[in-house]
């Protein structure tokens, strides 16, 4: 549906988001561009530990998190065969990335397929509407495996459980506007954020969304 906004999207009354503008946006790139820390098109593993413990993480998560991700995605966004043993991932070819196994929210040119996102909760959110429960996740998780896709299934495991456990919220849900928030990265600012100032305020620790 057009609008004159100019926003890249809407939660219009019924809690469907749309795309307005923008539609061949690369979103997939907003995502990882909060873990390059000095905004110069490159994510080295010590950019995506500073990320992860910037959001709240734990050393031992954002230590392993670190070497996977970078270990794992730098050959498929770098030119050349060979591989960068300081295995940089390169944010102008980040849709390369992609794996199989996955929801289908970013398009093989890391654009955000809004009616990808609504099935999401059209297919697998049972209890409410616009979250979904530990097993509702794992639901989706085997309804998107591809079979004998390997990587694809451990890729999407990780990237749902992680958000699953840094963001479920007390009631043990994981609500639509957080997921949304993740596919643009917005959701890492907000978590940042939020991690600084519980830090200012007398040591509370770095809380979850
Ligand atoms: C706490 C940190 C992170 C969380 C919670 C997270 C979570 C997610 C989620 C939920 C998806 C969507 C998968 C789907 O639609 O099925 C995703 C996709 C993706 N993420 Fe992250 N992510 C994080 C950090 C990163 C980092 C640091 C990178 C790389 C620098 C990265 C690269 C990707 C890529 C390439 C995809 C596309 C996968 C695909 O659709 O096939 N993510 N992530
Ligand atoms: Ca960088």
């Amino acid at each position: 549906m057009a609008s004159s906004s100019a926003d890249s999207k809407t939660l219009s009354n019924s809690t469907q988001y749309e795309e307005v503008d923008g539609n061949d946006e690369n979103v997939l790139k907003k995502h990882v561009a909060f873990f390059d820390r000095n905004k110069d098109g490159v994510i080295y593993p010590w950019e995506t530990f500073q990320g992860f413990r910037a959001i709240g993480c734990g050393i031992f998560l954002s230590s392993f998190a670190s070497i996977f991700i970078n270990a794992g995605l730098s050959g498929k966004t770098r030119p050349g065969k060979f591989p960068n043993l300081l295995f940089p991932i390169e944010i102008k070819n980040i849709q390369k990335a992609k794996h199989g196994s996955d929801s289908g929210v970013y398009d093989t040119e890391g654009r955000f397929v809004p009616s990808k996102f609504e099935e999401i909760f059209s297919k697998h959110a049972r209890t409410k509407a616009n979250a979904l429960t530990s097993d509702e996740l794992s639901g989706m998780l085997k309804a998107n495996r591809v079979p004998k896709d390997f990587g694809g299934w451990i890729g999407s495991l990780a990237e749902w459980k992680i958000l699953y456990i840094l963001c479920k919220d007390k009631n043990g849900l994981l609500q639509k506007d957080t997921i949304r928030a993740v596919y643009d990265g917005s959701l890492f600012e907000m978590m940042a954020a939020e991690k600084a100032s519980s830090k200012k305020q007398a040591g509370l620790k770095g809380a979850n969304c």
